[in-house]
This record gives C-alpha cells, structure tokens and sequence, in this order.
C-alpha cells in the first residue's frame, strides 16, 4: 500500500544554502493495506520529515514513495494535490481546524476542494458527522468543542472522502489520558471495520499500543521493532 524505496532526505539551510542537513538516510518501508504502523523516535529523529514525504508536502532529496501501485515521486504539485485528495486523510496533534468554521463546515472541507456537488457533500458530511458520533454538534465551533470532540472533528474531516490511508501525526499527543483512550479505540474500530490503513507518529507508548508494528527512526534510520503487544 505504502512503498518507501531508499529515501533520504536533506534540508538545505543558510541564506546561501551552504549548508545540508541530513535527516532520513535510505530509508526503506512498506505498510501493507490494513495495518496500523507506529512510527516512534526522540524529538528531532525525522518523524514529520517522514510524514511530509510521504504526503508529498516536502519532496525527498533521493528515492521513491509508492502509494497504491502509483510513483508519487514523479507526481507534479497538482498530481500531488489530487492524489491526496482521493487517497490520504490527514489527523494533527493540534487537530488544524479553522477556527471560523463549524464542526460541519471543517468536515465538509475536502468535498468543497474535490468539487463535489451539494447534495452529495451534505449526505456525506451527514454520514461522517455520524460515524463519529457528534451529530448533534454539528453547529458549533472548535471553540465551543472539548479536545476529544475537536479531534473526531478531525478525523471526520480525514475521513469525509473515504481515503484508504490516514497519516497521523501525533493524534493524541494533546489529549488527556482518558480521551486518549477513547480516540485510539475509534482509531481502531475504523481500522478494523472499515480496513482503513493508518501510519502514525507518536512517542507515547498508548498509541503504540493499538499497533500492529512498531518503526523507530534513530541517527536518520529506521529500526523494525515487529510485532507489538
Ligand atoms: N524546514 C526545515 N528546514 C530545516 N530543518 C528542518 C526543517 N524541518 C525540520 N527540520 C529539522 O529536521 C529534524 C527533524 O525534524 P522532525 O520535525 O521531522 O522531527 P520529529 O521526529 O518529528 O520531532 P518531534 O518528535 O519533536 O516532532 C529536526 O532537527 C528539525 O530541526
């Protein structure tokens, strides 16, 4: 489902750009359909480089991503752009919710971006708002949610379009531990019921508790740590 081939990645830093970071170095992995993968590592290792990559936000100094048969890698932006729109739905420590927004509204997003009709983006903004449980919300603001309900707001919006894949940066590092639970036990009913494949950072051993496997990145390399418990 998601191939990364010998991927490395530099940033270019100094206002002459004289000097090269190196973050990812050869970095080879693949996530099957249906997995939930745990990416972990200390602060600074490249976790969001990683995801960045992958989504196609950054675009790696080396190597190939294969997402669902497709070279992502030779993608342009607005290939790229369109790409995410059918494929990848995206879940923030932070939830990136626009403020001015409804619950609705945020969640009816991607439908406006993908150009869908109406009537189809209100019968599927209904559907999700359903699915995650804050029907009777649907008129209220970030503001006026708990943290728990501004990320399944979140996830909705990830959802809305049905993508095979989310990438999750860090989805319940902002949560309490009680809604931290309650978020990763959705995170695995959508996983197991809808066989939505999901490829999460985290450095926090709950989450790495509903995974299937676990990835560490250390010194720009990854290290398989198999199975979890
Ligand atoms: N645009 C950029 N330009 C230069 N350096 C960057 C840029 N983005 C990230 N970095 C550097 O790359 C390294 C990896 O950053 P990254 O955000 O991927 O780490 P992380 O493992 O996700 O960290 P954390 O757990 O703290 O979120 C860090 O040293 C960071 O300072």
């Amino acid at each position: 489902m998601i191939q990364v081939n010998n991927l490395s990645h530099q940033f270019v830093l100094g206002k002459k750009g004289e000097q090269r970071l190196t973050i990812l170095e050869n970095i080879s992995l693949q996530v099957t359909q249906g997995e939930i993968v745990a990416v972990i590592g200390r602060s600074g290792s490249g976790k969001s480089t990683l995801l960045n990559l992958i989504s196609g936000f950054i675009r790696p100094t080396s190597g190939e991503i294969i997402i669902d048969g497709e070279n992502v890698t030779e993608f342009n932006e607005t290939q790229y752009a369109n790409f995410r729109l059918e494929n990848l739905g995206f879940i923030f420590q932070n939830f990136q919710l626009i403020p001015s927004l409804t619950a609705y509204q945020n969640i009816e997003l991607p439908l406006i971006f993908k150009g869908e009709t109406e009537v189809k983006r209100k019968e599927q903004t209904m559907e999700t708002l359903k699915r995650v449980g804050l029907e009777s919300y649907k008129d209220h603001y970030p503001s006026e949610l708990s943290g728990g309900q501004q990320q399944r707001v979140s996830i909705a919006r990830a959802l809305v379009s049905n993508p095979p894949i989310i990438l999750a940066d860090e989805p319940t590092g902002s949560l309490d531990s009680e809604t931290e639970a309650e978020i990763l036990d959705f995170i695995n009913v959508l996983n197991r019921d809808y066989g939505i494949t999901f490829l999460m950072i985290t450095h926090d051993n709950q989450v790495a508790r509903i995974a299937h496997r676990t990835i560490e990145i250390s010194d720009g390399k990854l290290t398989n740590r198999g199975q979890a418990v």
